[in-house]
């Protein structure tokens, strides 16, 4: 306890410190016996408060310098000292992907992984979408009229779906229990983000004990014979000459260019040799990260388009003037006449970022706001937070206004105050797939149905997950257009 008071004290009063604290637990009674929406409640309420460009949040012994401030959340997230990931990252056991990897393992990957999302390749990933995005019609057709649904569950069906698909050409359709494996990921993250804010779970000798643990890795077992699966499937054929990383254009179909999965980019990378851990991690990271975060998005984006009606007439009559025919000619430049569209979505991502709070830490010591901090230390940016700024966003920052992002008002804007994809070199990889594909969706649905919503704004309530989850789901009734 004494040690605990000279560590809080240790620390100049230009770096605050979240209350309520208490010796040894820390800022832990926010947390201990809470549920998700208490949690995160809670860690709103203290990053609405804070007074000073960085604060401390003590889970236990363990300090994470938090920032709200536009400035600070540059300093540290385009630090080359501070682009480690903290041993919490370690609860998701992919440490050899490079969403969880270690500095020094991370950054051969990314610049090895960069060209796998290049522009030539999502444009290639572009049917793909579609097809995805279709079948999913199909299912909403059959929904009866005015029955209410819970449209997340089905946009990661459909996201799970093109990340499968552009990852290792794998239909989701063809495999038997697709509801199940959407469940286990969802699962997977789930356990991963609880054991961060449980701080008495952190060290491996307790959590091993726990009903958690058995729970994560028996949904690990499910996911890790699965990618092996995968993995042994995706290396024969590399052995056969099969693979290959041809972008050169169909002779047979003119503009056509055959789409280069991820697996493809990974097996015959030429900047470097990933090794089988690797890959599967990294199948792995892709296929989590890139569904949940697209469907999430995009719901909140219905949801909201479904509150407000005349936005939502809008935005379609941007789609239909744009996009008149029934089976439209869809590229990554046409999406981009979709300006307003786009001006919708990125509200949505500024409102609801999937990933609240980001974390980093620095390899080495650092001054900051006047304070020595140690190496190893951990830092988090709320985004969530700086979204809702209200000397950036305005007093009305809380709600939804897509004027926001038109080139007029984003004019001058600080380029850290939209961190939906991070920022900094350890931002989001698929950002642009993701922008993509989210339109290639919106586009479709909107054109096809009409939605409708009894949720307000004012009534959304959130959980802490591994994304932001909207609590009770995003319900909506959807009503075919003629
Ligand atoms: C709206 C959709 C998405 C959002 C909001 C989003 C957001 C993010 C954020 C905030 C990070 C950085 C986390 C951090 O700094 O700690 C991240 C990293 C990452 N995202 Fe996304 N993401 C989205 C879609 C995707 C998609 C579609 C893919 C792949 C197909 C993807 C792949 C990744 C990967 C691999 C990383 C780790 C990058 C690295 O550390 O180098 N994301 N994403």
């Amino acid at each position: 306890a004494i040690w605990s008071i000279v560590q809080k004290n240790s620390y100049p009063k230009t770096v605050g410190v979240a209350e309520p604290w208490y010796p040894l637990i820390g800022n832990g009674l926010l947390f201990l016996g809470q549920n998700d929406l208490k949690k995160f409640q809670n860690l709103e309420k203290i990053f609405s408060a804070a007074q000073e460009d960085l604060f401390r949040l003590y889970l236990g012994p363990k300090i994470i310098f938090f920032t709200t401030d536009v400035n600070m959340a540059q300093k540290i997230m385009t630090n080359p000292i501070c682009m480690e990931r903290p041993y919490m990252y370690d609860f998701f056991k992919l440490n050899e992907g490079l969403f969880a990897a270690k500095f020094h393992h991370w950054k051969g990957q990314r610049k090895a992984l960069n060209p796998a999302f290049n522009m030539k390749i999502l444009e290639s990933f572009v049917p793909i979408f579609c097809n995805a995005t279709k079948n999913m019609l199909q299912r909403l057709d059959a929904i009866p009229a005015r029955e209410t649904i819970n449209i997340m569950e089905y946009l990661s069906r459909c996201t799970l779906e093109m990340t499968c698909a552009t990852t290792f050409e794998f239909d989701v359709n063809d495999f038997p229990k697709v509801d199940e494996l959407l469940d286990y990921m969802e699962r997977f993250f789930y356990y991963g983000a609880k054991r961060m804010l449980k701080f008495q779970y952190h060290q491996d000798f307790i959590y091993r004990w726990t009903q958690d643990y058995r729970e994560q890795t028996s949904v690990r077992k499910f996911l890790d014979a699965y990618g092996v699966q995968l993995y042994n499937n995706a290396h024969e054929r590399y052995t056969k000459g099969l693979l290959t990383n041809d972008q050169t254009e169909d002779d047979n179909n003119e503009g056509f260019r055959k789409p280069q999965l991820f697996v493809n980019q990974i097996f015959t990378n030429t900047l470097r040799k990933f090794d089988r851990e690797e890959i599967i991690h990294n199948i792995f990271t892709i296929v989590g990260a890139g569904t949940d975060t697209s469907a999430t998005e995009v719901s909140y984006t219905l949801l909201q388009l479904a509150m407000y009606p005349g936005y939502q007439q809008k935005v379609y009559e941007e789609i239909m003037d744009i996009f008149p025919e029934t089976e439209p000619h869809i590229t990554p430049e046409s999406l981009k006449r979709l300006q307003y569209t786009e001006m919708v979505l990125n509200e949505c991502l500024r409102l609801y970022p999937v990933a609240p709070n980001l974390l980093r830490e620095n390899t080495e010591d650092i001054t900051l706001c006047g304070a020595r901090i140690p190496k190893g230390s951990m830092f988090g940016i709320s985004t969530y937070s700086i979204h809702r700024r209200k000397d950036i966003w305005g007093p009305d920052a809380d709600r939804f206004d897509p004027e926001r992002f038109s080139p007029k008002r984003s004019a001058g804007r600080h380029p850290f105050a939209f961190l939906t994809f991070s920022g900094g070199s350890r931002n989001c990889v698929g950002a642009r797939y993701a922008m993509i594909s989210m339109k290639i969706m919106l586009l479709y649905l909107l054109k096809r149905y009409r939605f409708k919503t009894k949720i307000r704004e004012e009534d959304m309530r959130f959980r802490f997950e591994a994304v932001l989850r909207l609590d009770g789901g995003h319900l909506v009734q959807i009503e075919k257009r003629q």
